[in-house]
């Protein structure tokens, strides 16, 4: 789903027996049950409300440890498909998972000024470690989109949580960089003066500044930028999140985005697990792409969640240097990640 997805949305969701963007005729589309965690956060909240506008969603399951009743109530007023449930507390988390075909996770502390992503690791390590612990067990079959911070962290350890529990897929395992794509689309778009309804700009590695890794040269339209513009936009692609965090001068970090980035990546695992074909998004995932055990790629999506993991394509030299300067940082992440699991 491109830059269209919200005006998509809105014409489909008043009228379930529309047909969407694909061809999906919405009126005959599966149940499907979504839910949000950390639903009455900064994220959580404007998540609700798209995933709400989504015609793909049946039941839509708002989960925090505050707040969602509230937020559960409002949302449910919108006249569309989905019937909505607030949970509260971690004696409802069961009940907010059991029976979800997709689980968004963006629940968890953001980042003040001053602050990297990894500096985040210390709280959101353990929450991302005990919701994974409630998927293990109420909703085992559930494509995972974790979006809560240091991703090239807390992915890692939903695998290992996931993995002591007996129940780990890594075709159902995704940390979400849609933001990444999303904001390297709009950069791009304003330096090359092109439709950004038509860009596309593939994004790897990983989810933390030099771990992020837009691939300008694969860039579609091609515009032939010179050398020091791909620099200063993978700079700025890869300090986005930075630069939202300084202009909220400690009210967090990018929220509306990252909705919008979180309903589209949500959106893609729907489709794929409804059959739609040639469903591609660029996300975090196992991997074997590079020696490293997760990557961000281009990934197909299907009906058993990643149906398979795209190669890199070729790169430029400016790319290459990118890659082989990320890994070390990425690898030491992910190695945090895996470690903090198995000790804790
Ligand atoms: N992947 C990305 O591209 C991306 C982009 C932006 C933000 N983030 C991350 O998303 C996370 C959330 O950001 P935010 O701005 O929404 O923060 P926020 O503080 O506004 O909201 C977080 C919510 O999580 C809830 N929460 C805390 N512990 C919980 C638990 N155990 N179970 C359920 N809910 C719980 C809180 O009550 C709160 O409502 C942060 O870690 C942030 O860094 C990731
Ligand atoms: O930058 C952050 O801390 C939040 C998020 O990862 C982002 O990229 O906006």
């Amino acid at each position: 789903m491109r830059s269209s997805m919200l005006r998509s949305l809105l014409r489909n969701s008043s009228d379930a027996s529309r047909v969407t963007r694909r061809g999906f005729a919405s009126g005959s589309a599966p149940e499907r049950k979504v839910a949000i965690l950390g639903a009455a956060g900064g994220i959580g909240q404007p998540l609700s409300l798209l995933m709400k506008l989504n015609p793909l969603v049946s039941h839509l399951s708002l989960f925090d440890i505050a707040g969602t009743p509230g937020v559960a109530a409002d949302v449910s007023h919108i006249n569309t498909r989905s019937e909505v449930v607030g949970f509260m507390g971690d004696e409802n988390l069961g009940k907010a998972l059991e029976g979800a075909d997709v689980v968004i996770i963006p629940a968890g502390v953001p980042r003040k000024p001053g602050m990297t992503r990894d500096d985040l690791f210390n709280i959101n390590a353990g929450i991302v470690k005990s919701l994974c612990a409630g998927i293990a067990k109420y909703c085992p079959n559930a494509l995972v989109n974790m979006i809560s911070n240091p991703v090239n962290s807390t992915v890692p350890i939903a695998a290992e949580v996931f993995k002591k529990a007996g129940t780990y897929d890594e075709k159902r395992l995704f940390g979400v960089t849609t933001l990444d794509v999303v904001r390297a689309k709009t950069f791009y778009a304003g330096k090359a003066n092109v439709n950004v309804a038509e860009v596309n700009v593939p994004v790897i590695g990983g989810h933390a500044g030099v771990t992020i890794l837009p691939l300008f040269s694969q860039a579609t339209p091609q515009a032939n930028l010179p050398h020091d513009v791909i620099v200063a936009l993978t700079k700025r692609t890869q300090d986005g999140g930075t630069e939202v965090v300084e202009a909220k001068a400690g009210k967090g970090s990018a929220t509306l985005s990252m909705a919008y980035a979180g309903a589209i990546f949500a959106d893609a695992c729907l489709k794929g697990l409804n059959g739609v074909p040639d469903v591609v998004e660029c996300s975090f995932v196992q991997s074997t792409v590079t020696e490293l055990p997760f990557f961000a790629s281009k990934v197909r999506l299907g009906k058993n969640g990643v149906e398979e993991v795209l190669g890199l394509g070729s790169l430029s030299d400016f790319e290459k240097e990118g890659l082989e300067k990320l890994k070390p940082e990425l690898k030491s992440s992910i190695e945090k990640g895996i470690q903090f699991a198995n000790q804790n």
